[in-house]
């Protein structure tokens, strides 16, 4: 079960009992890293062993790739210091909730400088060591996922827009579709999810608040989930709308074998501006209550 796979010239090591791989996915990976710009900076929230997160960081992106599963996040590490990308993988073992969480923590808010330092070192990223949070999280499942969980809601209440300049970060989530399901309904449940969650980044590196502020780019969204299909329910309540967004068929049919009877999508889209909280608004709401 031990061995090691090559994908577009990055070598992995794995072990196929206690990790997800699909060769199959290469294509996939390849494309979605083909979008990255060098010195962006992106979020890998369900990052298996690396397969978008190495060669994004030998492109020259600065990943934070997390997943629950600590073998994934062991072999991760050793992946990315067989393919020399240590430096610009930050890995943490975490539930995609709690690290989205934490990542957009505003720094400095509510703490003294002092204080805020002292977390600063203690929770500072290292590649080599984990979060000490293995023990706070829901125990991962024998296959290495956790069905029936809709993460996108993870963003929900992460947010103050005064602390995000530039665009907002792009968001590539991938889902199946399943033969009765269409295109339409899925974009129609993703839109409403992202609506409704009010997301909002902001750099989550405190050692990077200064000019040279870095801001994530993307976020990958690499849980595969069929439940989040819920048909004319979520279409109604759709409250904002986001602008060109990008199916893409990863698997053309629906006997393609990364799954029965499923085809795979990957959407992808901005995070709308409409979605943020106004920083002000919600003091003037909350003062006025
Ligand atoms: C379909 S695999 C994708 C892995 C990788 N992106 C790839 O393309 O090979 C999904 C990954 O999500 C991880 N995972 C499942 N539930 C999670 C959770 N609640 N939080 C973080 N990671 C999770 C699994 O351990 C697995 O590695």
């Amino acid at each position: 079960m031990v061995t090691e796979v090559k994908q577009y010239g990055a070598r992995f090591k794995l072990d196929y009992g206690l990790v997800y791989w699909n060769s199959r996915l290469e294509r996939e990976h390849k494309r979605l890293v083909s979008l990255f710009q060098g010195g962006e900076t992106i979020c890998d929230m369900f990052a298996g062993i690396g397969p978008f997160a190495i060669p994004a960081a030998q492109k020259g992106c600065m990943v934070y790739a997390n997943d629950l599963n600590p073998d994934s996040i062991r072999f991760l590490k050793i992946n990315t210091q067989i393919n020399m990308a240590e430096g610009d993988v930050c890995a943490y073992d975490m539930d995609a909730r709690k690290f989205i969480s934490e990542m957009m923590t505003v720094p400095l808010q509510g703490n003294n400088p002092e204080s805020c330092e002292a977390e600063k070192s203690s929770e500072e990223c290292h590649p080599t060591t984990n979060r000490e949070t293995q023990s706070k999280i829901p125990a991962v499942e024998e296959n290495g996922s956790a069905e029936n969980l809709d993460f996108l809601d993870a963003f929900r209440g992460i947010i103050q827009k005064k602390y995000w300049k530039g665009s907002m970060p792009l968001v590539h989530c991938y889902c199946f579709m399943r033969s009765n399901e269409t295109e339409e309904l899925i974009i129609s449940v993703l839109f409403m999810d992202v609506v409704q969650v009010l997301p909002f980044f902001y750099p989550f590196e405190q050692s990077k608040i200064d000019e040279n502020i870095t801001y994530i780019n993307s976020i990958l969204v690499t849980y595969i989930n069929t439940s989040c299909i819920f048909g004319k329910e979520a279409e109604s309540a759709l409250g904002a709308s986001i602008q060109d967004p990008i199916l893409h068929t990863v698997t053309p049919n629906l006997h393609w074998d990364v799954a029965p009877n499923k085809a795979m999508f990957c959407l992808s889209f901005r995070l709308p501006e409409e979605s943020c909280i106004n920083e002000d608004a919600a003091a003037a709401a909350a003062s006025s209550l």
